[in-house]
């Protein structure tokens, strides 16, 4: 059964509520060169705090994982950070915000930020996080889960990935059904609004698979990972 989506507490004095209580960032962990991008994981995260979610991260201080975290610590969200000690020790992520939840490897985080969230944004950034993205939206695409998956298309920065995706579509790799899995905006006012809006389409090739038998699939060291509810 697909994990619920759970209308916020209104903890934060939010002027609006959400249907999401937790929502994953990925991002740079580079700030990036246009001031607009760091704008962006600002605003992002003061958004975050307006509408009463939490969010779970990478659990980074650098670049744009730093300014989002910080954003919605000092506005009075509760912050979720997922790290691999073993492969980012605390002084390559640095002086964190928030709570931190050491997992085994990077194959574990990614699950725990799936499990620990009820959507998913990415802000721009670079491979770390385009693998966390297409992962999630690969996860979609089998039905594994149904969470909204949204790119803050900052500045037109990943225009071109979407225009990947559509010559995948019309090249017939990808179906239309599972372009609709990405919703894109500008703005973090415009994708949050859309991912409230977001009623997922299935057409999954492997309804059955769970997010957990993935993991048993990709890795044989699976006895720090929890069951990722259908
Ligand atoms: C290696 C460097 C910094 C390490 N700091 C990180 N701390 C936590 N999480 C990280 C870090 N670097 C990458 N990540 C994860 O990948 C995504 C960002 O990767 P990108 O390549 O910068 O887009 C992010 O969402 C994290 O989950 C010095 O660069």
């Amino acid at each position: 059964m697909e994990q619920q989506v759970v209308p916020a507490a209104n903890k934060n004095k939010s002027s609006s509520s959400s249907r999401f209580r937790r929502v994953c960032v990925f991002c740079g962990s580079s700030p990036g060169k246009k001031a607009a991008y760091q704008l962006a994981a600002v605003q992002l995260g003061r958004h975050l705090v307006e509408r009463g979610i939490d969010l779970v991260y990478g659990g980074g201080s650098v670049g744009l994982m730093g300014l989002v975290s910080r954003a919605v610590h000092s506005g009075g969200g509760h912050v979720l950070g997922i790290v691999p000690n073993a492969v980012l020790p605390r002084e390559l992520i640095g002086d964190t915000p928030g709570e931190l939840k050491d997992v085994s490897g990077m194959h574990q985080r990614k699950a725990e930020m799936a499990r620990n969230s009820d959507a998913f944004v990415a802000l721009p950034g670079g491979y770390g996080t385009l693998e966390e993205l297409l992962e999630v939206i690969t996860w979609a695409q089998l039905g594994i889960h149904s969470k909204p998956v949204g790119l803050l298309n900052v500045d037109g920065y990943y225009d071109s990935l979407l225009s990947f995706v559509d010559k995948a579509v019309e090249e017939g790799f990808v179906t239309p059904a599972a372009r609709h899995i990405v919703v894109a905006a500008r703005t973090p006012h415009d994708l949050l609004a859309k991912l409230e809006d977001y009623v997922p389409v299935h057409d999954a090739a492997s309804p059955n698979l769970t997010w957990e038998t993935m993991e048993q699939i990709k890795s044989s060291d699976t006895k720090n990972i929890s069951c990722f509810s259908r």
